[in-house]
């Protein structure tokens, strides 16, 4: 069996990845993994279950064994945890203050990439697929690698204005905080992948950045 067309898209908090991703697979009839919220499903869970989320071996222990189930239509992706839908919840502030840290767990992430290997293995029909570290671990050999980046300012301004007003300064931080950890973590950092095309959609509209990528995976599928 061949395998699956993959659009990786890769970048820092609130650059755009999920809106992207989400537009791109819409107009190009693709499958879609947001491998965030797999992170943010395993933290919600954790905050639940009271594990101590200060101590690594502790996050690996009570992880292992949890059962997630993602949704992989564009239009409407959801993400599940033993059973339970979580995909509005993992959104939180709790799960924003904890989820680098436990993204950071070498357990979590390759039981989580294994998941999403297994998971683009099953779309045959193509996918995109967005994290931080979908074009230098989880899909190396993606024909199509995206890192997409855009002013803090910007990014804290449309996460803010997203979340009904909230302050912005206070998202500016929440976001930095998470971009120090994601990018200095020892196990797959956020960086920008071999062969990443880089886009800056500070200035674009999300119609130009889908646009663009749209344009690199016409590209990709004539040569
Ligand atoms: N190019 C853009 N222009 C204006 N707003 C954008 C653009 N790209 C994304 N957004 C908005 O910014 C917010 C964060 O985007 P999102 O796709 O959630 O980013 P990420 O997945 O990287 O965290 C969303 O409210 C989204 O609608
Ligand atoms: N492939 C991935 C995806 C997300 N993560 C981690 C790092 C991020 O801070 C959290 C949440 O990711 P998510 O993409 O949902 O975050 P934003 O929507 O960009 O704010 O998970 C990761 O380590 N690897």
């Amino acid at each position: 069996m061949s395998t699956p067309f993959v659009v990786a898209v890769d970048g820092p908090s609130g650059s755009g990845k999920s809106s992207t991703a989400r537009g791109v697979a819409t107009r190009l009839s693709l499958a879609y993994l947001d491998t965030g919220a797999m992170y943010r499903a395993v933290t919600w869970a954790l905050l639940q279950r009271g594990t101590d989320l200060g101590d690594p071996a502790a996050i690996a222990r009570d992880a292992v064994d949890l059962r997630l189930e993602s949704g992989t239509d564009p239009q409407a992706p959801t993400i599940a945890v033993d059973g339970a839908d979580v995909s509005e919840a993992v959104r939180g502030d709790d799960v924003n203050a904890h989820v680098s840290p436990v993204a950071a767990v070498p357990e979590v992430r390759s039981m989580l990439v294994d998941q999403q290997r297994a998971i683009i293995a099953e779309a045959t029909g193509g996918i995109v697929v967005e994290g931080r570290d979908i074009g230098s671990t989880v899909a190396p050999d993606a024909p199509v690698k995206v890192f997409l980046v855009a002013d803090a300012q910007a990014r804290a301004a449309r996460r803010a204005a997203e979340r009904g007003g909230a302050d912005e300064a206070a998202t500016a931080a929440s976001l930095a905080a998470r971009d120090a950890i994601d990018s200095t973590r020892a196990t797959s950092p956020l960086t920008r992948a071999d062969g990443a095309v880089q886009i800056d959609g500070t200035h674009l509209t999300l119609d130009e950045v889908v646009d663009a990528v749209v344009q690199l995976v016409e590209e990709a599928r004539t040569t």
